[in-house]
């Protein structure tokens, strides 16, 4: 099983326009992290994608320390990132090549050598999440649950032993948004799931609760979710 684990991080971050004192987005914290599926929830720019980020370097901490599997994430961050899979919210951030197949062939160009092998990959991937049909089409022309499924599907063909998802359902109808929070729940990889969706959360084996730069709780997802909705009221 994989572990993460955060020892004493804080994250500042410099106040745009000048020299004003730095903003503190995430107090200190420390965490371990072994559950396979851990949820961090909490309002709107609580602090959730920061420390969603702080697991594949995105977001350095500027005291402390990030490990994955014990590798500190500061030091070894080309072999976390290799451990760790991040899926945005928005999929167009990660999709970057013409087509479809050739987007998910950028993502094997670490597993798979030669530029037909990786093709051939590319399309068995894609086939595996019922995508072939879609593989010579531009991705602007997907649809917002295709191109998250394109995103995942992208991500995980490069066999991640942790995915990091920041709010991945966000911008789905309720069908898609079902499909992906299925798929995602259903992985055999740790998952750490930034979501406003608390019924993914409670499905998850623990929660987070981020407010104001701070883990306010933490344990089984439904007494974190009880004292999210108590708090909001
Ligand atoms: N680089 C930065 N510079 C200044 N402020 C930042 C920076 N990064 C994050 N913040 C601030 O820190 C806070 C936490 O942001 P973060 O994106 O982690 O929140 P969040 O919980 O994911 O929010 P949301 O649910 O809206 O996505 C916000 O107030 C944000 O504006």
């Amino acid at each position: 099983m994989t572990r993460i684990e955060l020892d004493r991080v804080v994250v500042r971050a410099a106040t745009p326009g000048g020299p004003a004192p730095e903003v503190t987005v995430l107090r200190e914290t420390t965490l371990d992290l072994t559950e396979r599926r851990i949820a961090l929830i909490g309002p709107n720019g609580s602090g959730k994608s920061t420390l969603a980020r702080l697991v594949n370097g995105l977001v350095e901490p500027s005291a402390g320390r990030v490990l994955v599997d014990g590798l500190d994430v500061k030091r070894k961050g080309r072999e976390v990132r290799r451990r760790v899979g991040f899926v945005f919210t928005d999929p167009s951030a990660q999709l970057v090549m013409p087509t479809v197949v050739e987007d998910v062939a950028l993502s094997l160009r670490h597993q798979v050598r030669g530029r037909e092998e990786r093709t051939a990959a590319a399309r068995e991937v894609l086939a595996s999440y019922g995508l072939d049909e879609l593989a010579d089409r531009s991705v602007h022309t997907l649809s917002g649950g295709q191109r998250q499924l394109l995103a995942l599907a992208g991500v995980l063909a490069t066999d991640p032993a942790i995915l990091v998802a920041d709010e991945p359902t966000t911008l789905l109808d309720l069908r898609n948004a079902r499909m992906i929070g299925d798929l995602l729940l259903g992985l055999p990889q740790q998952l750490v799931l930034a979501t406003h969706d608390l019924d993914l959360a409670l499905r998850c084996d623990r929660a987070l609760l981020v407010e104001d730069g701070a883990v306010v709780a933490d344990g089984a997802p439904a007494e974190v979710v009880d004292h999210y909705r108590a708090s909001a009221r």
